[in-house]
C-alpha cells in the first residue's frame, strides 16, 4: 500500500435541517483508501451509503469535512474543478447503470474517453479490451435494450474504468449478476485494481465478495466502524 488515494475527513451531512423531519445521515466519517486498496462498504438500508458515495464522488457536498482525492483537497473547489476531477479520476458504478440507450455497448465505453480527450482509435481499443475482460466481446455492437440486465451492468463496469480512474466508487456492482458472472466480473475488477493501483470503495451486501476485499467497513448510525460485520 502506498499513498492515500481517497481520503474522507470528518464528513457530516444532514437533510431537512431545521424542520421536524431533519435527519443527520453522516455524523463524522473518516476513511482513507490507499492506492491499490479495495474496501467493502457494508450498510443497512437507509444508513447513508448513497449519500456517502455521492459525496466521495463529488456529486454532492458535505455540510462539513473534506474529500481529498489523489492528494487534492476538493472542498471549496468550484464546479469546473470538481467535474474535471470526476471525469478523469473517479469511476462510478451505480446500482442502476444509466447506460445511454441509443448507443452500443462499445460506444458507451468509448464516449467517456472521447470526452476526456482520448483519440478514437485508442478509445475503441480500450473499450474492446475491457469488454473482452468481462466476457462481452460478442455483444459490443448491441444497444442496452438488446442486453440482459447483467450484461448491461458489465458494460457499466467497463465504462467506469475506461478512463483509468484513480478512485472507483461502486454501489452493489454485482447485485444483479448470477454467481458465476459475478465472480468473473469481480475477478476482472481485482485484476484491474492490481494493475492500475486504483482505490476501490464498493458497497455490497454480498459477504462473500466483501471478504475478498482488503478491508470491510460498516456504515451505521452515521459513522464508519471497522468490520467484521
Ligand atoms: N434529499 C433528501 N432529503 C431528505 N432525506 C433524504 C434525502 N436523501 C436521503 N435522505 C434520507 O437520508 C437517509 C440516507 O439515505 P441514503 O440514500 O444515503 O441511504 P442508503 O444507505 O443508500 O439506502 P439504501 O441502501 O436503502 O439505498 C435516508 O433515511 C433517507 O431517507
Amino acid at each position: 500500500m502506498s499513498e492515500a488515494m481517497l481520503q474522507l475527513d470528518g464528513l457530516t451531512k444532514g437533510y431537512l435541517q431545521g424542520t421536524p423531519g431533519a435527519v443527520e445521515v453522516l455524523r463524522g466519517i473518516d476513511l482513507t483508501l490507499s492506492a491499490g486498496e479495495t474496501v467493502a462498504l457494508v450498510a443497512p438500508s437507509g444508513a447513508g451509503k448513497s449519500t456517502l458515495l455521492h459525496i466521495a464522488g463529488l456529486l454532492d457536498t458535505p455540510d462539513a469535512g473534506r474529500v481529498v482525492i489523489a492528494g487534492q483537497d476538493m472542498s471549496g473547489k468550484g464546479d469546473r474543478a470538481r467535474t474535471a476531477m470526476r471525469r478523469q479520476d473517479i469511476g462510478f458504478i451505480y446500482q442502476f447503470h444509466h447506460l445511454l440507450p441509443e448507443f452500443t455497448a462499445a460506444e458507451n465505453v468509448i464516449l467517456p474517453q472521447l470526452a476526456n480527450g482520448a483519440g478514437r482509435a485508442a478509445a475503441a481499443a480500450r473499450a474492446a479490451e475491457l469488454l473482452d475482460r468481462v466476457g462481452l466481446s460478442a455483444r459490443a455492437g448491441h444497444r442496452p435494450a438488446e442486453l440482459s440486465g447483467g450484461e448491461q451492468q458489465r458494460v457499466a463496469f467497463c465504462r467506469a474504468l475506461a478512463n483509468r480512474p484513480r478512485v472507483l466508487l461502486a454501489d452493489e456492482p454485482t447485485g444483479n449478476l448470477d454467481p458465476e458472472t459475478s465472480d468473473r466480473v469481480f475477478g476482472a475488477l481485482m485484476a484491474l485494481v492490481a494493475e492500475t493501483g486504483l482505490a476501490a470503495l464498493i458497497a455490497t451486501h454480498n459477504m462473500e465478495l466483501a471478504a475478498r476485499m482488503d478491508r470491510v467497513v460498516r456504515l451505521d448510525n452515521g459513522r464508519i466502524e471497522p468490520g467484521p460485520v
